[in-house]
């Protein structure tokens, strides 16, 4: 049975159980290890640091001497266009896929280490699931798996499946899921067994957006009480916006921009995004024209009757009288929104740029 079950588990997983099942010991102690490795850590709040990781496919270098710290009770956004390398070093991350260079290490414990992946949860890119078990075998067989006793797993898949709002679908075979409810069902194994860090690989895609909002929840609540780290790779900025603390845009395998969100705003972006919608565009080079000269801004995107600008101008309150009076002046403007610049802009203005 357990043969079986092995061959519809991640590797990282497995790597575990082997483990477990061989009843292997690490030989080397944790102590010696910390010795060797302090530098690593900057801080005490620290859980993964990677230091200069490289891969690379033949002559193609797709993860370059990526550098990332997580913290404690800290959710890290790892964002960047398809094929950057944010999956290839989530990969590397759970032991699932050799790296060339760099260091990798899990508090203190550096990844060649036997216990290493039995600190991490994982949720990767692509469904992993035994189709022909449950919702509720599955939960149950990898609690078991990483250890868990009868009663605890048993405990633990009902409290899991209850959170991840599963518990309608638990009976049913993984086959009939919806690709929502087996996102939903990886992103709860993830947390299974008390890792320091969980990855999550676009944990909500295909999810809906009430099932996305309590996933948001659940985070959220484990960063107040735990001391959890999370690493996530999302393409909805709206996610990462409410989920993380530092964000780090990818691309080309490097990392183009690191930094809380207040701190890349204030770095990439300046004052407002205005978008003004027109109705026409008979008159739209006098109107360009106008916007250049009395706003002195910047056109970022011009789509589907809608112009597109970014204005240094802090003070508000002119900057919506200038726009009432272009309003007045140019009857081809329909409406215009004066927004302030979001993660969205900042990542197209990194992940356009050179
Ligand atoms: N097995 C492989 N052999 C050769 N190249 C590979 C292999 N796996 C991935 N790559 C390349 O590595 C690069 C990074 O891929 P990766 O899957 O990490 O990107 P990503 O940032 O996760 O993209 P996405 O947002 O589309 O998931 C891509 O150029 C991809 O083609």
């Amino acid at each position: 049975k357990i043969v079986h079950l092995i061959r519809f588990i991640p590797d990282h997983v497995k790597a575990i159980t082997l483990r477990k099942l061989q009843n292997r010991s690490d030989n080397d102690t944790l102590d010696s290890v910390i010795s060797d490795n302090d530098k690593l850590f900057k801080s005490n709040d620290d859980t993964l640091v990677v230091e200069k990781l490289r891969k690379t496919y033949g002559p193609k270098v797709v993860v370059k001497d990526l550098v990332l710290q997580l913290k404690k009770n800290k959710c890290f956004g790892l964002l960047g266009v398809n094929g950057a390398g944010k999956s290839t070093t989530f990969r590397i991350l759970t032991k699932s896929l050799f790296f060339d260079d760099g260091r990798v290490q899990l508090e203190k414990v550096p990844i060649k280490k036997a216990d290493y992946t039995e600190r991490i949860g994982y949720c990767p890119q692509e469904d992993y699931l035994n189709y022909f078990l449950t919702g509720r075998e599955v939960v149950y067989s990898v609690a078991r798996l990483k250890g868990y006793s009868d009663a605890d797993a048993r405990k633990v898949t009902k409290n899991l499946l209850k959170y991840f709002e599963l518990e309608k679908y638990q009976d049913k075979p993984c086959s009939g899921y919806s690709g929502g409810n087996k996102r939903k069902l990886c992103s709860c194994l993830a947390f299974l067994g008390s890792p320091k860090v969980i990855l999550l690989d676009e944990p909500t895609s295909g999810v809906d957006p009430s099932s996305r909002r309590n996933f948001w929840n659940i985070i959220n609540s484990f960063k107040m009480q735990g001391d959890t780290s999370f690493l996530l790779c999302s393409h909805s900025m709206e996610e990462c916006e409410n989920l993380c603390d530092e964000v780090a845009i990818m691309k080309e395998g490097t990392i183009k921009a690191k930094g809380s969100l207040l701190a890349l705003k204030n770095k990439h972006t300046k004052g407002y995004k205005i978008t003004v919608k027109l109705k026409s565009e008979d008159d739209i080079y006098r109107l360009k024209g106008r916007i250049s000269e009395l706003l002195r801004a910047e056109l970022m995107e011009e789509y589907a009757g809608s112009l597109v600008y970014q204005v240094d101008d802090k003070r508000l309150s002119g900057l919506f009288v200038v726009l009432d009076n272009l309003q007045d002046e140019f009857p081809c403007i329909d409406d215009y929104i004066v927004n302030q610049m979001s993660l969205e802009d900042i990542f197209l203005s990194v992940a356009d740029g050179n």
